[in-house]
């Protein structure tokens, strides 16, 4: 793997496998940090599947780490976690219960009430469980074609709006409603993790690493770029 220093972060570059072994690596190391519980918000869409196919497969997960996480996502859509566009729903499905999880040790946003009642409610929860300090030990994100990232999609009001949550709902125009973790939450978690894979995203990849700041949502990174590393393949750098 090779790396480079940019303003939004650490990038490591390099094959699937070893993007994959390095992620799993922070798991383990944010498990030995963390004491008893450690927190982690996956992140969703299409990227992570491939991780978690291939998790499953390499049997990627300790017992620590199965033991001691505890399992959110950065961002969730407003569907039943049956439904095939849950983020939570996927992770689970294909990860989490493969992998042994605990019940206990899920933690999926609340979708079945209102957008607002959701973020609300899964806040106040996430607070008394695991204090207001953090919101994840230890958060993954994804980059979305158009540069966006968790739901802080161009143009969203979570880009200006300073609440002081960590969690928002947010109309996403022509998505419909999303939960989110917000700027505050990230600045606001121990560690965050970007996977940006495949060529579709080289385009973008290129425009948020090299081009002026304050264009793409993704680009809020740099606030705390310190904490922040990216996974990219090589058809993501090209
Ligand atoms: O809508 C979303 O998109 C981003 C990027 O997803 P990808 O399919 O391009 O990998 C994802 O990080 C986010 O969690 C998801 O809700």
């Amino acid at each position: 793997m090779r790396h480079e220093n940019t303003p939004y972060g650490r990038l490591c570059i390099g094959s699937l496998p070893e993007l994959y072994t390095r992620l799993v690596d922070h798991f383990e190391t944010t498990a030995g940090s963390s004491g008893d519980a450690f927190t982690v918000g996956l992140t969703g869409g299409s990227t992570p599947k491939a991780f978690y196919e291939w998790a499953v497969a390499s049997k990627a997960l300790s017992d620590v780490v199965r033991r001691h996480a505890v399992w959110s996502v950065s961002d969730e859509r407003m569907v039943p976690l049956s439904d095939s566009e849950s983020n939570f729903g996927t992770a689970d499905r294909q990860w989490l219960t493969p992998m042994g999880v605990a019940p206990e040790r899920k933690f999926p946003w609340p979708v079945m009430v209102d957008p607002h009642s959701a973020a609300a409610a899964f806040q106040m929860r996430w607070q008394e469980r695991f204090g207001s300090e953090r919101a994840f030990d230890l958060c993954l994100l994804g980059m979305g074609d158009d540069g966006h990232t968790a739901s802080i999609f161009p143009g969203s009001p979570l880009l200006i709006v300073d609440s002081g949550d960590y969690f928002a709902p947010v109309d996403v125009p022509g998505k419909g409603w999303r939960l989110s973790i917000t700027p505050d939450g990230l600045a606001a978690c121990g560690k965050i993790v970007v996977m940006v894979t495949g060529a579709a995203k080289a385009e973008r990849l290129k425009a948020v690493l090299e081009g002026p700041e304050g264009v793409y949502p993704v680009q809020l990174l740099s606030r705390f770029s310190e904490k922040v590393e990216w996974l990219v393949d090589e058809l993501a750098m090209a």
